[in-house]
Order: structure tokens, then sequence, then C-alpha cells
């Protein structure tokens, strides 16, 4: 399995730290999520991994081998940085196209189109593409390689919720077929359906990361909602919140089981049930 290891990178602008000491890694057939608050150093770190920027200190492995500079990490990796480059005049697939030759390429412009859900829109030129157009442009630009490693600025950027949920199972299925994928990005609900991993960064640090099942045992917010008015004296053995018609407490996947089968044996079934995300509560400790 390939691996990326970063590690210990530093960068600092006009002496001001901005990334501070950080390492992480990223695996071949794994989706980590890079996450944090505005400012939290997640677009500088994808500078210093594309070789953009130089970091004050670091370094990274590939395969345990260490590299010389960030640079040789370029043809390995697919970058996707927030917007993307392209000839305006040119249509999507001509783009495509001569970026193919100009790499030396085996992809295909047309596959490629089709995989982001371009493909209608093929032969348009890209001066008339929408933002959500261009960032699919984008992906499929970065597919051209075939690269082991794919680091993707905030993917979902300007994209309606029917191409967000095309991308996303884009990104299932390009794990799955052994990439490994650093994203970043703000909508936490939707990257957690997907990440295998995460990293939660704050003011150049990292808060939290680790593997999502690790974290699936912790307890999150759980809100029941029941169309009959609950007794005033239930008692579930378990600290809630009572409000006529809805149930709030925190709990994990199998405190909430033993709760819910309680509640059946009373008679009392919820016709909805919220659970908060994951990533959204460990955000959250953050902004507290
Ligand atoms: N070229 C630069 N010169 C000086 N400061 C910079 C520069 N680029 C970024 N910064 C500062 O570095 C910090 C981290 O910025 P960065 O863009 O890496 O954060 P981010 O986590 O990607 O934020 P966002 O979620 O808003 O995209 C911010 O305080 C930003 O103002």
């Amino acid at each position: 399995m390939r691996k990326l290891d970063v590690q210990k990178i530093a960068l600092s602008y006009d002496a001001q730290p901005i990334v501070k000491g950080i390492s992480f890694s990223i695996t071949e057939g794994k989706i980590t999520a890079l996450i944090g608050p505005n400012g939290a150093g997640k677009s500088s770190i994808f500078r210093i991994l594309s070789g953009l920027v130089s970091p004050d200190s670091g370094f990274v492995f590939l395969d345990g081998i260490q590299m010389k500079s960030f640079n040789d990490l370029r043809s390995h990796c697919g970058y996707l940085l927030e917007t993307a480059d392209f000839y305006a005049y040119l249509s999507g697939k001509k783009n495509l196209e001569l970026l193919i030759a100009l790499t030396r390429s085996s992809a295909n412009a047309t596959e490629l189109l089709e995989m982001v859900g371009l493909a209608k829109d093929a032969d348009k030129k890209v001066q008339h593409y929408s933002k959500g157009m261009k960032q699919r442009l984008g992906l499929a630009q970065v597919l051209i390689d075939n690269p082991s490693f794919l680091i993707l600025d905030e993917p979902f950027n300007g994209l309606d919720p029917e191409v967000k949920e095309l991308i996303l199972k884009l990104l299932t299925d390009l794990k799955n077929k052994g990439k490994g994928i650093l994203v970043s990005t703000h909508l936490l609900e939707d990257i957690e359906t997907i990440a295998d991993d995460f990293i939660l960064l704050n003011e150049g640090e990292i808060y939290l990361s680790g593997s999502m099942e690790t974290f699936g045992n912790d307890r999150q917010n759980v809100k029941m909602h029941f169309d009959v008015l609950l007794p005033q004296n239930l008692n579930l053995g378990f600290e809630n919140c009572m409000n006529a018609n809805v149930l709030t407490l925190k709990a994990n996947e199998k405190e909430t089981q033993t709760i819910l089968k309680e509640l059946y044996e009373l008679d009392l079934i919820p016709y909805k049930i919220d659970r908060s995300s994951l990533l959204y509560d460990k955000y959250m400790e953050i902004i507290k």
C-alpha cells in the first residue's frame, strides 16, 4: 500500500506562524478529510504539498523513502487547488485533449468528462461554463495522469446538491480503485459519509485526527421526535432533555439502540431520529 508521510511541516507568512510543525499521512485506498475553520491553514498545507510554497521546515516520505523536496511529489499527485486555469475560448473537451497530449497520457477526454458529469457540455467553450462546471473540469484534469494521490482543496465549492452527490460518489469510486485522497471541505456532514480518516486543524495545529471508526463510539447529540406527548415521569436511566414530544440526549450508537428498545417497550416509537455529525461535533468544540 502506497503511503505519503508528511512530517513536521511548518510555514510562516511575514514571520507569522501559519502551519505549526504538523505531521500526517495519506494512504492509498483511503479518503482523508482535512477540515477546520477559516484561516486554520488548510490551503497553506495544500500549497506546500503542491510545491507552490516551500515550508520553513518539514519532510515528506513516499513509501518510507524521503523525498528531496515537496516538488518531487508532483509526479505522484494530482492537485485541485482553488480554481484551476483553462483556455476559456476552447471547449472543456479540447482543454482536456490538449493536456492529455502535452502529458502524453493515455487518458480519454470523453471518459473523464463522463466521470465528472460533464459529457453533455463537452463541446461548450469553458468561458460559458459555470463555476461548478469549471470545478468539475478541474477534477477531470486532476485524473489525466492517473496519479496515486489526489490532493483536493474544496472540490465541492460552487456545486449544486445533485453534482455534489455525483462528486462524493466519484471520490468513493476513486478510493475503491486505490487512490489516496486528501480533501478539504467545510461540508462536514457530507464528507463524513465518505471519509475514512480526518484531520481537524485549528490555528495551524492538529486539534484532533484519526480514523472515523475510532471516534464512532463517541456520544453525539440525538434528537427523537414522537407524535405523542412524552410522559413527565419517563426514566430512561440516561441524562436527557424532554420537550413535549421531543427527546434530546447524548448517546453513542449502541446506547441509542438500548434507549430505543426501552422506548419500544413503553410503546413510545419515534417517527424521526436526528443524529448530529461526528465531525460537526468535534468542529464545534473548537468554535466554543
Ligand atoms: N500569502 C499570504 N500572506 C500572508 N498571509 C497569508 C497568505 N496566505 C494565507 N495567509 C494567512 O494564513 C492563514 C491560513 O490561511 P489558509 O488559506 O491556509 O487557511 P484555510 O484553512 O485554507 O482557510 P479557508 O477555510 O478560509 O479557505 C490565514 O490567516 C491567512 O490570512
